[in-house]
């Protein structure tokens, strides 16, 4: 699904990833952690094409990532949904025109999607909040609607960078239960982390792996997570 062999990325002269090889296989759950600056938005950036890699190979979806047009890569990144770590809204608009504004954008909507929308506003907890404006959300409201959004198109990937960043423990185990779910329904799911509670509360519930990035090097965290 996404796969990179010997990938690295440098920011001109800087170096921030070195000699990644990884399978992000579809359904698997990953958490990516490391200390603050050692890579993991950029690592995340590669995944949903803002970024390719400098050096070594990187597949997504069966293809090698060089050989995306402009079109490739639009069509394909509407089949991951991303959580942005400040993730941004349109203050005029209401909650639920926030998050079905991917699908807009695409042309997609309809009264099927004005469907789902409901039944995803619903999943999220977020249905009483649907006609509330941006500035209005709390920092857990604004989360699941940040995660109504990544998923409103139906992706086969979801990535998330700091979902639970700012939460107190109840939301963010609340937050995480709706990625889990997602894993469960047979999305690739890859967060980045700081929160070793998170990584380890969801240990108990999913087989997930955990990916340390530290130095530049992408590695396999220990078993005493
Ligand atoms: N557009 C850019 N141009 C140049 N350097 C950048 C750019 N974006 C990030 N960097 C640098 O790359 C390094 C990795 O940044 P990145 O945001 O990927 O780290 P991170 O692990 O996500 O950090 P945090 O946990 O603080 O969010 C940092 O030193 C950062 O300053």
């Amino acid at each position: 699904m996404i796969g990179f062999e010997q990938a690295g990325f440098s920011y001109g002269q800087d170096r921030i990833l070195s000699d990644v090889t990884l399978d992000i296989a579809p359904g698997s759950f990953h958490f990516l952690t490391g200390p603050s600056g050692a890579g993991k938005t950029t690592f995340l950036k590669m995944c949903y094409l803002a970024l390719r890699p400098t050096d070594g190979r990187m597949q997504l979806f069966d293809r090698d990532v060089m050989t995306f047009d402009r079109n490739d890569v639009a069509l394909t990144r509407r089949r991951i949904g991303v959580m942005h770590q400040n993730c941004v809204f349109l203050d005029h608009l209401t909650l639920r025109e926030n998050v079905v504004l991917p699908l807009q954008v695409a042309g997609r909507v309809g009264p099927e999607v004005e469907r789902d929308l409901d039944d995803l506003l619903d999943w999220v907890g977020l249905a009483s909040r649907a006609y509330a404006l941006p500035p209005e959300l709390s920092g857990g409201e604004r989360q699941r609607a940040a995660l109504a959004r990544a998923v409103i198109s139906a992706p086969d990937i979801v990535l998330a960078d700091e979902p639970t960043g700012n939460l107190d423990w109840a939301m963010a185990e609340r937050v995480l239960r709706l990625l889990v779910e997602l894993n469960r329904l047979g999305k690739a799911v890859v967060i980045a982390t700081h929160d070793m509670n998170l990584i380890r509360t969801a240990k108990a519930d999913v087989n997930a792996r955990v990916l340390r990035l530290a130095r530049g090097r992408l590695q396999m965290a220990g078993a005493d997570l």
